[in-house]
Parts: structure tokens; sequence; C-alpha cells
């Protein structure tokens, strides 16, 4: 099995470049793991609790379960992905049967921070875009498929967004073996990696 890890900042284009290399592989070969279904579970707290969650810091994410989950994928076993509800801001009752692949992509904006699951990784790509094209995206983005407003976006990107970017994820840019420039749709470098993909998978 070969694990390739996506990393970069929110609104970079990761499920966009996943998309991408998904679309040009066989299906039965490449199976994929987002970060956000490994957001804490939290129900034991309320809702407004829930909103006030720091959701771009590495302890909202449970490193441990996906860590699990990867070693089993390794191993051939089938896992339960949990699903995540950005409405809710919690884990749905629902979860995912992800069975094991000779691709399994993983992509989230926390990924590489983490040792362990970082140890995992074959190939670790970091996408990046810069922080204005970023926001935008974020912003159109979070009130079409998120069920948030202006207000909301523009308040977690000063509180929590950009300053958890600059302590936490763009510094793992330094673990990458490819980085992506995706300030405009980047095909060259989908084709690239898929090159590699292929020539691994031999
Ligand atoms: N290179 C690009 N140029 C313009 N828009 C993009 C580009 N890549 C992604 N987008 C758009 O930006 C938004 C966020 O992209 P997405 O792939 O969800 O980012 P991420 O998974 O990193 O948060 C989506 O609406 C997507 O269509
Ligand atoms: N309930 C939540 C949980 C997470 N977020 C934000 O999602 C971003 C990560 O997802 P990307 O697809 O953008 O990589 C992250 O920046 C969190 O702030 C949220 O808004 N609500």
């Amino acid at each position: 099995m070969l694990i390739i890890g996506i990393a970069g900042g929110t609104g970079c284009g990761k499920t966009t470049v996943v998309n991408q290399i998904v679309n040009e592989l066989p299906e039965n070969e490449v199976g994929v793991i987002s970060q956000d279904s490994y957001y804490n579970e939290t129900s034991h707290l309320s809702y407004d609790e829930r909103t006030k969650i720091n959701f771009d810091h590495p302890r909202a994410i449970d490193f441990d379960l996906l860590y699990d989950h990867l070693v089993a994928l390794k191993n051939n076993e089938v896992i339960e992905q949990p699903v995540y509800s950005f409405v809710k801001h919690n884990r749905t009752k629902d979860s995912i049967l992800t069975h094991p692949h000779k691709v399994m992509i993983v992509e989230g904006i926390l990924i590489l921070t983490n040792p362990k699951v970082r140890e995992l990784f074959d190939i670790k790509i970091y996408v990046h875009a810069d922080s204005d094209e970023r926001l935008i995206r974020r912003i159109k983005r979070d009130i079409s498929e998120r069920g948030r407003d202006i207000d909301e976006v523009l308040l977690r990107y000063q509180t929590t967004l950009k300053p958890m970017h600059q302590q936490f994820i763009e510094p793992t840019k330094e673990f990458a073996d490819i980085i992506i420039p995706n300030n405009r749709y980047n095909t060259v470098a989908v084709d690239i990696v898929r090159t590699i993909i292929n020539e691994r998978l031999l």
C-alpha cells in the first residue's frame, strides 16, 4: 500500500487536488481519508460550546484514531471512517466503511503536524496558496456549503485560522516531498504527482 499525505492551509485546494488525482486513477486502486472525519467526538458539549472550539489546533483532532485506522488499512483491514458535520460541529452517527486500496490518500490541514501519523506517509505533499486567495475561497465555500455567514468566517479567520496557520500548518511545509503551487489550477503538478504514483505502483 502507498499512503500519500496531502496537507496545506484551509482553502488551498487539497480536496480539489485529491479529486483531480483520484479521477485519473482506476477506481478500485485508490481510497481517500479526510482529516475532517477525525475531529474529536464532542457530543458531551452543547452546540454553543462546540462553536467555540479551535478547529485549527492539532488537539481538535483525534490523531490516535486516525493513526489506528491507517495502521489497520495497512494491515488490509476495513475501517469505519467517521462522518463529520460542519453544520453541527460534530461527528454524525454515520460512518463510511473504508476498504484498503493500493493507494490511500489522507488529506487535511494538520496531518503533517503529528509525528506518528507523518511517519506512515510514503509521499508527503503540501499544497500552497496565498492567504488572501485562501480566505476568498473559504468565504465562498463556507457560505455556500457549510451553512456559515460572512461575519462568522471573518471572525474565525482572525481569531483562529490565521494564527493557527502560522503556528502549526505553514511550518509543516518543511516535511513535504512535493510542494504544489495552487494559486491557479495546476494541472502540471497534478500530472507529476499522478506519474509518481503510477511509477510506485508498478
Ligand atoms: N486553484 C484553484 N483556483 C481557484 N479556486 C480553487 C482552486 N482550487 C480550489 N478552488 C476552490 O476553492 C475552494 C476550496 O477548495 P478545496 O479544494 O475545498 O480546499 P481545501 O480542501 O484545501 O480546503 C473550492 O470551492 C474550490 O472549488
Ligand atoms: N466544525 C468545524 C470544523 C472545522 N472547521 C474548519 O474546517 C477547516 C478544515 O477544513 P478544510 O476543508 O478547509 O481543509 C479548518 O480551517 C476549520 O476551521 C469549521 O469551520 N467548522
